[in-house]
């Protein structure tokens, strides 16, 4: 089935000065199509660009160069129609008003706004709602402006790092809100620091780092390009044994201990049980984290410590 794309981002570069007379390549020739109903996570360390992407997707900045849509649109006539919405993580809060009151003069200023009970409802507002917005915590405040967002009716809600600030159990809350919005058909695009918040959320994930896309697609696949898991032994192999091993990635050596990345698991595991000494084998998937790590690390390493899943070992750190 061929999706409708409702974010189309095409070759799109953006660069800044870095003061010195040179300039920072923020977005480096991003290309991203998203279907309707996704929900995608851009994923990517300090500086990677997905703030200077989303604001570009916002119409708040205009790219250097590379064509952008939305839902047919340029950016800044699809936030202009509601038709996308954002919620940015600082922004204009009237700290005198109530939380309720903020949503009712907001939706006073849109042509043909959602209902406001019930988007004080959907977005949590309700226990709240008679606060001055100047009382409310961090989370309650990233509730409001999620209220806010959800005023225009939007197809596309844009959100950079939506929880920071809330502890677990008000981003678990604010999340179940966010994914029954998705199943409603709203596209979500969220950029966040907390990987696991992409793991648990996301079913996409763009990983970018300095203003290139590393890595695009089902998060568990973005998770398995770095090394789909770790097999660890108790093992003392003569050397040529651990060069001869077969589907390993990378080796590290700790005491009696010995853990080997692998895209192979179960291969590996098998081979190590029935053709060598090795015992207590344990196996586990490498998180979310890790991949990103060793994702970013690859893009900028030359990969000499890597080696093909079935060559000999270059490394074996004790
Ligand atoms: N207005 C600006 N002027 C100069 N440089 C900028 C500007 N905005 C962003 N940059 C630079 O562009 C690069 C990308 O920044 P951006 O804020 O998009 O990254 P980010 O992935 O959102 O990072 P973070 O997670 O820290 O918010 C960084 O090197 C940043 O310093």
């Amino acid at each position: 089935m061929v999706q409708e794309s409702v974010i189309s981002a095409r070759n799109v570069h953006m660069s800044f000065p870095d003061g010195t007379g040179g300039h920072i390549r923020a977005v480096d020739g991003v290309d991203l199509e998203v279907a309707r109903g996704e929900v995608l996570a851009l994923l990517g360390p300090n500086g990677a660009g997905k703030t200077t992407l989303l604001d570009i997707l916002l119409g708040l900045t205009t790219a250097r160069s590379g064509d952008v849509s939305v839902g047919g649109q340029p950016p800044r006539a699809a936030v202009q129609t509601g038709r996308l919405s954002a919620l940015l993580q600082t922004g204009g809060l009237l700290p005198d008003l109530t939380a309720a009151e903020t949503v009712r003069m907001i939706a006073a200023l849109h042509a043909d706004p959602a209902d406001v009970d019930e988007v004080i409802d959907i977005a949590g507002v309700r226990p709240f709602a008679s606060r001055q917005v100047g009382k409310c915590s961090g989370g309650q405040q990233q509730r409001l402006r999620f209220a806010l967002a959800l005023l225009p009716r939007p197809e596309i809600i844009v959100l950079d790092e939506p929880t920071a600030g809330m502890d677990v159990s008000a981003r678990h809350e604010f999340w179940d809100r966010m994914r029954a919005q998705a199943d409603e058909g709203i596209t979500v695009i969220f950029a966040t620091h907390y990987l696991e918040e992409a793991e648990q959320f996301a079913r996409r994930t763009v990983l970018m780092n300095s203003g290139r896309v590393l890595a695009d697609g089902p998060t568990d696949e973005v998770r398995a390009r770095a090394g789909a898991a770790y097999v660890t032994v108790t093992w003392d192999p003569a050397a040529d044994e651990l060069e001869r091993l077969p589907f390993v990635i990378r080796t590290t050596r700790e005491g009696a201990r010995i853990t080997f990345r692998t895209e192979r698991p179960d291969e590996l595991a098998r081979h190590l049980l029935t053709s060598t000494d090795a015992h207590g084998l344990t196996v586990r998937p490498a998180s979310l984290e890790e991949a990103f790590r060793l994702l970013t690390e690859e893009s900028t390493d030359t990969g000499d410590t890597e080696r093909p899943a079935t060559a000999a070992p270059e490394e074996v750190s004790a």
